[in-house]
């Protein structure tokens, strides 16, 4: 079974298991979430099920569109009965690592209104500890203007290394769906406590959000190579 396959079966899983009718829907971002809103897409269509969805990013906004499901906006929605989205990481204390497709400030956001954030991912997103497979480092969304003494500031206080995110099809930095930097902290001690880091790194002035989501998921689904899923729960 191909990564493609893992992340549809995770999708599916979550999807099946929590969209209700009558519900309000956090949409999370990236490619693991593609299959999430199809998955949703044919249950609204055959159960004629009415569910309003909150976009993470303008990449989930598209994808609410194409579909023609409803979209709704914080602003008149600012409960959601369940947010379903991907995840760079994973660790064995539902700690995550997110904003590896440079969403996690509105990711955050949705999250954090949220009842339930549920992941899914494939399996190799599955982890003991964070950085035990994902390498690019966690993503913190900065104020363009403040990235260089961010980025001395973050070095200084934890070690390791930070990269300013470059774009690919543009010269220059990613600029995020806010106009903000990413900046991807490469860090070399795994035993960190996550939570005093994320606090310590947010008090940093210019940081917008850190892509560490800590305490914020339930449960996590991982598409497996043999086409089962395996979840874990915080
Ligand atoms: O946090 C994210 C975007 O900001 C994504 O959820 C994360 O990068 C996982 O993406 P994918 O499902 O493509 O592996």
């Amino acid at each position: 079974m191909s990564l493609e396959q893992a992340k549809q079966v995770a999708a599916y899983r979550a999807v099946d298991e929590y969209v209700m009718n009558n519900s309000v829907f956090g949409v999370g971002s990236g490619s693991t979430v593609v299959y999430a809103v199809q998955r949703l897409a044919e249950r609204v269509e055959t159960e004629n099920l009415k569910v309003t969805c909150v976009p993470t990013s303008f990449q989930a906004k598209q994808l609410i569109l194409k579909h023609n499901l409803t979209l709704g906006e914080l602003d008149t929605n600012p409960r959601i009965d369940v947010t379903i989205d991907g995840a760079d990481e994973v660790d064995a204390n539902m700690t995550l690592i997110k904003g590896g497709g440079g969403c996690l400030l509105q990711e955050k956001i949705v999250a954090s209104c949220s009842n339930k954030m549920i992941v899914i991912a494939d399996y190799t997103k599955d982890s003991s500890k964070l950085g035990d497979r994902y390498k690019k480092g966690i993503p913190i969304e900065v104020v363009p203007m403040a990235y260089v003494p961010i980025k001395n500031k973050v070095i200084a206080l934890f070690g390791g290394d930070v990269k300013l995110r470059s774009a690919i099809a543009k010269a220059g930095p990613v600029v995020t769906d806010n106009g903000n930097f990413i900046l991807d902290w490469l860090f070399t001690n795994q035993d960190l406590d996550w939570d005093d880091v994320n606090k310590t790194i947010k008090m940093i002035p210019g940081v917008v959000e850190t892509g560490l989501f800590v305490k914020m998921c339930q449960k996590a689904y991982f598409g497996q190579p043999e086409g089962n899923v395996i979840e874990r729960s915080a």
